[in-house]
């Protein structure tokens, strides 16, 4: 298939995908409506998120990229002007319900944000911190957590020696694998990423893409990016969002070859946004 993206950014074919069995949705949405007081943000959304695999998010600014990742940890309902219609399933569990606290929900749902945003704490303290609040108080136990939760976002080579020092020392890009470090120490299910690397430079950029087709051996991401080189890089599934709505949401490969509606060829071949 022709790739509609420049020749470097083509997605590599997957033949082994059509074998694969049917994965579960760790993540279900169902006719999700947002409104930001009187102002409707998401219009009857229907998207899954498929267990260990990578969906990108992606379109114009003001779509509804991060209002819809962060309705899926209910970040967004810090928001007192919010109000949401329509269903938000994890693993078949209402996030609404009373029976699934907001708490849990965000144990088992890792984020991580587009600027680094480590605590003004030490290398360790800020790998720590999580497993800590969850009650590991036994220093080898957390000193294995912190090491093997930097192994896992490609940084203890570079950190080891410096575990006591100030986390606001590290590079941009380090900060980012450090973030992702100490979202990986609580155990996530779920790792959502808005725009994870678009604070960092190019080299930084690569690894934290290395690092993604890494962790969706283990966990289950999502991934807001403005980069459409980047989402036909690392992911699996991609989401065009438009004006609140979902145009089409399909195998990447699929997306960025023969998208079924002319916006979404639009958008990618840099017609708009
Ligand atoms: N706190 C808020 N209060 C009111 N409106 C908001 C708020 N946050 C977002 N919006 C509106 O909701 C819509 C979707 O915004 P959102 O930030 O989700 O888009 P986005 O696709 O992530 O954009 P970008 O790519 O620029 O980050 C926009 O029209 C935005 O103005």
């Amino acid at each position: 298939m022709t790739s509609l993206l420049k020749k470097e950014a083509q997605p590599k074919n997957r033949p082994e995908e059509e074998h694969e069995p049917a994965k579960e949705a760790v993540f279900r949405t169902e006719g999700l409506n947002l409104w930001y007081g009187k102002k409707q943000a998401l219009f009857s959304v229907d998207l899954e998120q498929k267990e260990k695999e990578v969906t990108a998010v992606i379109g114009p600014s003001g779509c509804g990229k991060s209002t819809y990742i962060k309705a899926l940890n209910r970040m967004v309902e810090m928001n007192p002007e919010v109000k949401i219609t329509g269903r938000i399933s994890y693993r078949g569990e209402d996030i609404h319900s009373r029976r699934f606290p907001v708490e849990e929900l965000r144990t088992r749902v890792g984020m991580v944000f587009q600027k680094p945003n480590p605590f003004p704490k030490s290398v360790f303290e800020n790998v720590a911190y999580g497993p800590k609040i969850h009650g590991i108080r036994d220093k080898k136990l957390l000193e294995e957590i912190v090491e093997e939760s930097l192994r896992g976002a490609a940084i203890w080579d570079e950190v080891k020696d410096r575990l006591q020092e100030n986390a606001f020392g590290l590079s941009g890009g380090q900060q980012q694998r450090l973030c992702i470090a100490r979202c990986l120490a609580v155990e996530p299910d779920v790792i959502l990423m808005d725009e994870p690397t678009s604070a960092l430079d190019p080299k930084s950029t690569l690894k934290v893409e290395d690092l993604v087709r890494e962790l969706k051996d283990k966990y289950s991401i999502m991934i807001v990016t403005h980069n459409m080189q980047q989402a036909a890089r690392i992911s699996d599934r991609t989401a065009f969002f438009l004006n609140g709505e979902v145009v089409e949401c399909d195998n990447t490969d699929k997306i960025f070859s023969t998208p079924a509606d002319k916006r979404t060829e639009d958008y990618i071949t840099g017609r708009f946004g």
